[in-house]
């Protein structure tokens, strides 16, 4: 599959990973809602197989999630009723396409999806061409305490990064997560070693959580203009 020639980072890519993850979707899953415009696909797709008659209910990661969900007629549940989570799907941001890690919250739900991506027994992947990547060097989207953006900006300084705190585009001053918290986006270059990067941005008091998704990811759909590339990262 490597070094093989995709086309496609427009919705048609993106439509065709989300409609071939909500295929694997079975009669009774409890279903991770995941974020994002390739996500948003898979949700519509889930919504037009529970018109046709699949008993499903869906955990959203987001206020976005949750609307269209129940905008295209899926069930929702919580993790605090249904207790687990069959299997997830989400979008991503960045993908290493050696070890399927990945950088999520582009769209500032990373915490939120982090909760349920990881407690499902199989967490799908979709995304676009442009998402594919050897190693990560995108930012990676830090949410943070509002009280604790100075003292987690030193820390993320002292690892090599550099954080911007993300502003709203159509208001004035910074994105407010779901949750009520602020986003710094951290360039760190090149990453050497995700999972340390991971344990160490977990350890900071302050973060509500990274947007490094190690060793989560059971298998990455990628869309492109004609069909879809499948990469596996753990026995299903
Ligand atoms: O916070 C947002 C999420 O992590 C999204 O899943 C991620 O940004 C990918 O979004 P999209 O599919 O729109 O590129």
């Amino acid at each position: 599959m490597a070094g093989m020639k995709r086309t496609g980072g427009g919705e048609t890519a993106k439509r065709h990973a989300g409609e071939r993850a909500a295929e694997a979707i079975d009669d009774g899953d409890v279903v991770g809602l995941g974020t994002g415009s390739t996500a948003a696909h898979a949700i519509r797709a889930l919504g037009r197989r529970v018109d046709a008659g699949l008993d499903v209910t869906g955990v959203a990661t987001s206020f976005q999630s949750r609307e269209l969900a129940r905008e295209v007629g899926v069930p929702l549940t919580t993790l605090d009723e249904a207790g687990n989570v069959d299997i997830a799907i989400d979008g991503a941001d960045q993908f290493d396409q050696e070890t399927g890690a990945l950088i999520k919250g582009g769209g500032a739900a990373h915490a939120r999806e982090k909760v349920v991506d990881a407690s499902a027994d199989r967490f799908l992947v979709v995304a676009d061409p442009t998402k594919v990547a050897r190693g990560l060097d995108a930012s990676v989207p830090i949410e943070v305490l509002p009280a604790a953006r100075r003292p987690v900006g030193t820390e993320i300084d002292a690892l090599g990064g550099e954080p911007t705190l993300r502003r709203a585009e159509r208001k004035d001053g910074p994105v407010v997560t779901d949750n009520g918290n602020l986003v710094l986006d951290c360039a760190f270059g090149a990453l050497a070693n995700p999972g340390a990067l991971a344990a160490d941005l977990a350890s900071i008091p302050g973060v509500v959580a990274h947007g490094l998704f190690v060793d989560l990811a059971d298998a990455v759909l990628v869309g492109t203009d004609e069909d879809v590339e499948r990469y596996d990262y753990a026995a299903e």
